[in-house]
């Protein structure tokens, strides 16, 4: 695989790493980066994440031969219909979106003649921050990326995004739209949200008894990703909000069972409730 001219359209944490780590597989011969923020732009070009960079979207497509959408959820329906008319015939198209169904379905709206070459994708790899400056290239090592190709995508196109997650060291596997987000709502979504609302419960009673100055590494641990994009994670939950809702119910009838052990002083099953969990996470971190 080697491609011509690749084009990034957000040039954020996702999309910066992404040209970072193709430019240093040395698989594409020019990366073309767009957004809306100049600043941004201009930090992704110093920093030699891109080779060039312009705001008109329409421009930054026309003679891509691969096309990243690596914007917030939010913007990916406008994204795609503004393409549409400048991308090239030949042109792969895919995304990084966190949430899979949302674009699949913008997709198959404003796409149009281009729909077979669109490659739904999602690597599970990132932090809590975001922007270009936060970008690296071995993001993606070791990592996991899923691809959800539709029944119209091109064979040829799917493998192509295949290499393209390779070449970042990131091992590929394919899934249905619905499977990922159901995935993803449980893995991902959900301790997102926890986070954010166990950090917001402490917030609200940290005036009184400064709760923050006493937490624990635990804490730290826990609470690290309520520090991600709050707008990124509000469209996360309204992108997948009927998996999300699911896994969160399920969550608080399982919470709800704990509390009552603890009010019953109920050990044995306190303890089986902690032990199961011990299990589960020490196997999954082995
Ligand atoms: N942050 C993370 O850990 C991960 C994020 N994702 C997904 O990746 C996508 C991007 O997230 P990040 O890179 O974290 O965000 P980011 O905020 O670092 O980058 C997004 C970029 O898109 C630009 N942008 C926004 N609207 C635009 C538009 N209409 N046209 C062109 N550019 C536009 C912004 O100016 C920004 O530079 C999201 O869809 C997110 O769900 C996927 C995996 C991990
Ligand atoms: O910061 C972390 O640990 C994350 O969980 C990053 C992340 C955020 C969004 C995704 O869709 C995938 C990965």
């Amino acid at each position: 695989m080697f491609i011509q001219r690749l084009a990034i359209l957000g040039v954020g944490l996702i999309g910066g790493s992404l040209a970072r780590a193709l430019k240093r597989a040395q698989v594409c011969a020019e990366v073309i980066g767009c957004g809306r923020q100049l600043d941004n732009l201009q930090e992704a070009l110093r920093l030699g994440v891109i080779d060039h960079y312009t705001t008109d979207i329409a421009e930054a497509v026309r003679d891509a031969d691969v096309v990243v959408v690596a914007v917030p959820l939010g913007q990916m329906a406008s994204v795609f219909s503004s393409i549409r008319p400048a991308l090239a015939p030949h042109a792969i198209i895919t995304d990084v979106g966190s949430a899979k169904a949302s674009v699949v379905e913008e997709a198959y709206q404003h796409l149009g003649e281009h729909l077979g070459r669109f490659v739904p994708a999602h690597p599970i790899a990132g932090t809590e921050k975001s922007g270009v400056a936060a970008s690296f290239a071995s993001l993606f090592e070791n990592r996991r990326v899923i691809l959800t190709p539709l029944a119209e995508t091109d064979p040829q196109a799917t493998a192509l995004v295949t290499q393209l997650w390779q070449h970042t060291g990131a091992e590929v596997v394919n899934m249905s739209v619905e499977h990922h987000d159901e995935v993803l709502a449980a893995t991902s979504h959900l301790p997102h949200v926890l986070a954010y609302s166990l950090v917001d419960t402490l917030a609200q009673m940290e005036d009184r008894r400064e709760i923050f100055r006493f937490a624990a590494g635990g804490f730290r641990d826990f609470t690290r990703i309520a520090s991600s994009d709050p707008k990124m994670w509000h469209d996360i939950c309204l992108a997948n909000r009927s998996a999300i809702l699911h896994v969160l119910a399920q969550f608080n009838a399982d919470l709800a069972e704990l509390a009552d052990a603890i009010e019953h002083g109920d050990s044995a099953h306190i303890l089986s409730i902690f032990s199961r969990a011990k299990m589960a996470r020490d196997k999954f971190s082995g």
